[in-house]
């Protein structure tokens, strides 16, 4: 089994205990299910820099890359830094995340933020909008058509902004459909961890021009935003980069500083 089918299964063992701890209408109680999110893709489209930067302890492919800093502190970092969205791992298994940096990452910012989850219930989305994000991310490779209309419509019901990731171009002709916002493209192959910016760069053509392109992992120098923006992407999601040093927030701050010198 490789690593992306047993992070698959695991999370439904997860989704399944929770629905019988926590129920729907428990979640649909939470005061945030009130709160206006923030569109991420209105944001990128008048963004000078689009950096969606990431809060992220550990990773399959990477183990540890920053367990001692408070979630609270980067997501502060990243608003200073200008950063047009943060983008929190709430899995806790392979990346050590929560909902609790959700809810904390939401007391502490206003910018937008990702919920950076492996969804493949309905109940992960509204449970998205009850913690406080403003945008799910679907996963072609894990995710049937039908259950990408699904997920999709139910969010924007919500009010959330959907980011929708492909890896190849089957997965992107099976997801085109208007209930995305933004189209992601990752960069790292999720089954062999092979990371090739290439991949980002081959697919934008075939992007329809309506979706806001978001191109993700893999990305640690401004050289290679000046590349990807010519090939059209507005937004660039960025974890390991900043999460590896002792202050996420300031290594964003340069990062960003330099896009827009
Ligand atoms: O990062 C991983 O090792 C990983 C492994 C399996 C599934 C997903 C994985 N990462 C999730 C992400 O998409 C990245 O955290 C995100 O794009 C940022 O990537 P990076 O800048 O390379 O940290």
């Amino acid at each position: 089994m490789n690593i992306l089918d047993k992070i698959v299964a695991d999370k439904r063992k997860e989704v399944d205990l929770k629905k019988s701890l926590i129920t729907l209408p428990q979640l649909e109680a939470s005061v945030m299910m009130e709160r206006t999110s923030i569109s991420l893709a209105e944001v990128l489209r008048k963004s000078n820099s689009g950096i969606i930067a990431e809060h992220k302890r550990r990773s399959p492919s990477k183990s540890v890359i920053n367990q001692s800093l408070s979630v609270q502190d980067v997501a502060k970092g990243y608003t200073d830094a200008s950063a047009s969205g943060m983008s929190v791992l709430t899995d806790g298994k392979y990346f050590g995340g929560s909902l609790d940096d959700l809810v904390l990452a939401r007391a502490s910012t206003n910018i937008p933020i990702l919920r950076k989850e492996f969804i493949i219930d309905e109940y992960q989305i509204v449970e998205a909008k009850a913690y406080g994000a403003d945008v799910i991310l679907l996963i072609a490779a894990i995710l049937s058509r039908e259950e990408i209309k699904k997920f999709s419509e139910l969010a924007k019901s919500l009010g959330l902004d959907v980011l929708l990731e492909v890896h190849n171009e089957e997965e992107l002709e099976k997801s085109i459909m208007p209930s995305l916002d933004m189209l992601g493209v990752n960069n790292r192959n999720l089954k062999s961890f092979e990371v090739d910016l290439d991949i980002s760069k081959t697919l934008s053509k075939k992007i329809p021009d309506d979706f806001v392109k978001v191109s993700e992992s893999g990305i640690s120098s401004v050289e290679a935003i000046r590349e990807l923006k010519e090939f059209d992407y507005q937004g660039f999601l960025i974890g390991e980069n900043f999460m590896k040093t002792n202050e996420p927030g300031e290594s964003a701050k340069r990062f960003i500083d330099k896009i827009i010198a």
